[in-house]
């Protein structure tokens, strides 16, 4: 069967246009009173996968009428440096969201730079103060590849209380606040990680397997239960038998969809899901920061558009 036509795939499209859909209504009101969301983009070096990333990130900020700007780094630029940029966005009123690329080069330190984007503009959700509120169950603004990855899975009409799924990594963007997520609603969930012993027999039990580990093709058939639904995360560049650039998975997709019930192609699953909560997300920090200019001045919000 093709993979236009199979319904096993659960593909992140239609849900992405929705959002970006109802994204455009709220831009579209927020910039006629008079505040334009804009999107700030920070890149640090080349990387193929980021590159794709940031292209589609443009395309859809277009769509969605959000302003986007993509600022590019050297890859040997100093912490302090790209510190002194990030301040530089917190304080520009026209700028009403930040995200850093990721990965960032080894020397720079994530933490202290996701730490330096003002939590107001932080449209990922993690700054070390905003991660804390998946903990909280406030789940209205959560890290992008994160969010997507869940609103697929509730795509299949799974009854997510009770469960059992397993995230496979532990990454702070993507696997750690999987599973927060997925707790929120009530899943049981097991996290596995470099350290775990059998990947394998713990992948076999779970009815939603999550897998973003940046190992193309690690998830075969036999690792998967019969009937799970499979969400595979991975975005890995490698040159085909044509000779071309292309994106894989961490699945090995032909394998197992003769296994799954459900499974998140690539491209075309979560990929674009997250692009589209990336934008929903900006429009989430702009409204916060509205509500701060009305609490501090009054009614009148209009400061960024001056
Ligand atoms: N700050 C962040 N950095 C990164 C995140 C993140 O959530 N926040 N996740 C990944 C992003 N990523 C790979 O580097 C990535 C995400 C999405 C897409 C994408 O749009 N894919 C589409 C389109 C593919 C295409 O046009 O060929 C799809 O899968 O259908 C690409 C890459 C790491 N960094």
């Amino acid at each position: 069967m093709s993979r236009s036509d199979d319904s096993r795939y659960l593909r992140g499209g239609p849900v992405a246009q929705r959002i970006i859909a109802a994204v455009r209504e709220d831009a579209t009101i927020a910039t006629a009173e008079g505040f334009p969301p804009k999107l700030v983009s920070i890149t640090v070096g080349d990387i193929a996968a980021v590159d794709v990333y940031v292209r589609n990130q443009r395309a859809k900020a277009e769509l969605a009428g959000i302003g986007f700007e993509e600022r590019r780094f050297a890859a040997d630029i100093t912490a302090g440096e790209l510190e002194a940029a990030i301040h530089g966005l917190n304080a520009d009123p026209r700028v009403t969201g930040i995200i850093i690329q990721r990965p960032v080069p080894a020397h720079i330190p994530i933490k202290t730079l996701q730490a330096a984007v003002h939590p107001l503009k932080d449209v990922e959700g993690m700054h070390p103060a905003s991660i804390g509120n998946i903990v909280y169950n406030q789940l209205d603004l959560a890290p992008c590849t994160a969010a997507a990855s869940v609103e697929l899975l509730k795509e299949t009409g799974l009854d997510l209380k009770g469960l059992e799924v397993v995230v496979v990594g532990h990454s702070e963007i993507v696997g750690k606040p999987i599973a927060f997520l997925l707790m929120s609603e009530g899943a049981t969930v097991t996290v596995c990680h470099h350290m775990t012993r059998s990947v394998a027999a713990h992948a076999r039990r779970a009815d939603a397997l999550f897998v973003a580990v940046g190992k193309p093709r690690l998830i075969k058939a036999d690792m998967v239960k019969p009937g799970a639904c499979v969400i595979d995360i991975g975005i890995n560049a490698e040159i085909g038998p044509d000779g071309e650039s292309r994106i894989v998975g961490d699945v090995d997709t032909e394998s197992v969809k003769e296994v799954a019930s459900w499974i998140t192609p690539v491209p075309g699953g979560v990929g674009p899901l997250t692009v589209a909560i990336l934008l929903r997300n900006t429009m989430v920090a702009l409204n916060r920061q509205r509500a701060l200019y009305r609490a501090t001045f009054g009614v009148a919000d209009t400061l960024a558009a001056e």
